[in-house]
C-alpha cells in the first residue's frame, strides 16, 4: 500500500543522540524517505564524544545533517560551578531549538537526568542557561518557553527488557549464554524513563546466538543488523503516533 502523504506537509522531525560510530543513525539515514520511513527529515545529529564517527555519516549524508558535539567534561571545565544537571540541560535546549516530533538515543552513552526528560515531556520550562537565581529552578516565564507538545524519547538497547541494563549490555549478554545463565538474547527499542532500560518497550527482538560462537564475528554483526531492522520500525510506529498519517 502507498502512502500518499501531501507535499505540502513539513516532514517529520527526527533529532539523535550518538556517542560513537553511528551505525543505527546510518540505517535512519538509509532508510528516511523510503516506505520505511516515509517524509521524515533528521534535523539533528548530537554527539556527547567529539571523534564520534557519527558525526561524519551525518556531516557526509546528502543532504548534510546539521551536527553538534557537547561533551560533559569540556561543558564543566568551560562552566565552572556547573552540574551534570546543567549539562543535561544544555543538551535539551540544543534538541529544542530544532523542534523535533521525536528524540532517537542511537549509541548515546550517557544517562539523561529526571530534569532533561521533564524538558521533553514538556513538564519544565528551561532556564535561562546557569543563571544563578535559577540554577536548577523551573524559570518559567523568564525561561524559554514549555514544549507545547511532548517529544518522546526512545532507546536502542543491545538486551532484552530487565535482563541486562546499562551499558556493554551485548558483551554481557554474550557472556552470561555462554556460561549457560540465560538461554536467549536480544534487543529492544524502549520509551526513555529516569530508571536506565526499564522503559516501556515499542520493540524487542530475539538475535540467534550459539554455544561457542565468536563474539565480534558471530553475534555482534547479527546483533547490529537486528539493531538497523528495529530502529527504523520503532522510530516509524512513533512517528506515527505524533503525527498520524492522515495529519501529515
Ligand atoms: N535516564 C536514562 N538515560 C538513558 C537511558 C535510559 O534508559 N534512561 N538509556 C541510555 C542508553 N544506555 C542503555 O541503553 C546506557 C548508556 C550509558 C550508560 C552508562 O552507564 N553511562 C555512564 C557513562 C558511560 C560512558 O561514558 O561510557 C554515565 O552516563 O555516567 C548506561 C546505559 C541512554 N541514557
Ligand atoms: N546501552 C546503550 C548501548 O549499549 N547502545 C548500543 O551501542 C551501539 C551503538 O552502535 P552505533 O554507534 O554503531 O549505532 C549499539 O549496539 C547500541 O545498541
Amino acid at each position: 500500500m502507498v502512502t500518499k502523504i501531501a507535499t505540502d506537509t513539513p516532514p517529520s522531525r527526527i533529532a539523535v543522540l550518538i556517542s560513537g560510530s553511528g551505525t543505527n543513525l546510518q540505517a535512519l539515514i538509509n532508510a528516511c524517505n523510503t516506505p520505511r520511513l516515509p517524509h521524515a527529515q533528521i534535523v539533528l545529529v548530537l554527539s556527547n564524544r567529539k571523534a564520534a564517527y557519527g558525526l561524519t555519516r551525518a556531516a557526509t549524508a546528502n543532504p548534510p545533517i546539521p551536527t553538534a558535539y557537547l561533551g560533559l567534561p569540556p561543558f564543566l571545565r568551560d562552566n565552572p560551578g556547573a552540574t551534570r544537571a546543567d549539562y543535561d540541560l544544555a543538551v535539551a535546549r540544543e534538541v529544542l531549538k530544532v523542534r523535533p516530533d521525536v528524540l532517537v538515543l542511537a549509541g548515546w552513552m550517557h544517562i539523561v537526568s529526571e530534569g532533561f526528560l521533564e524538558v521533553m515531556q514538556g513538564g519544565r520550562a528551561l532556564s535561562p542557561l546557569l543563571s544563578p537565581e535559577n540554577k536548577g529552578e523551573d524559570a518559567g516565564e523568564q525561561g524559554e518557553p514549555r514544549v507545547t507538545r511532548e517529544i518522546p524519547v526512545i532507546n536502542i538497547h543491545p538486551a532484552l527488557p530487565g535482563q541486562f541494563d546499562g551499558a556493554n549490555a551485548m558483551e554481557r549478554g554474550f557472556e552470561a549464554f555462554q556460561r549457560g545463565e540465560v538461554d536467549r538474547l536480544g534487543v529492544m527499542v524502549h520509551r526513555v524513563i529516569a530508571e536506565v532500560d526499564r522503559g516501556a518497550p515499542i520493540i524487542m527482538r530475539e538475535v540467534e546466538v550459539h554455544k561457542g560462537e565468536d563474539l565480534k564475528n558471530d553475534y555482534e554483526p547479527r546483533m547490529h543488523r537486528t539493531e538497523w531492522d528495529i530502529i527504523v520500525e520503532a522510530t516509524k510506529l512513533v512517528l506515527d503516533e505524533v503525527r498520524p498519517i492522515s495529519n501529515r
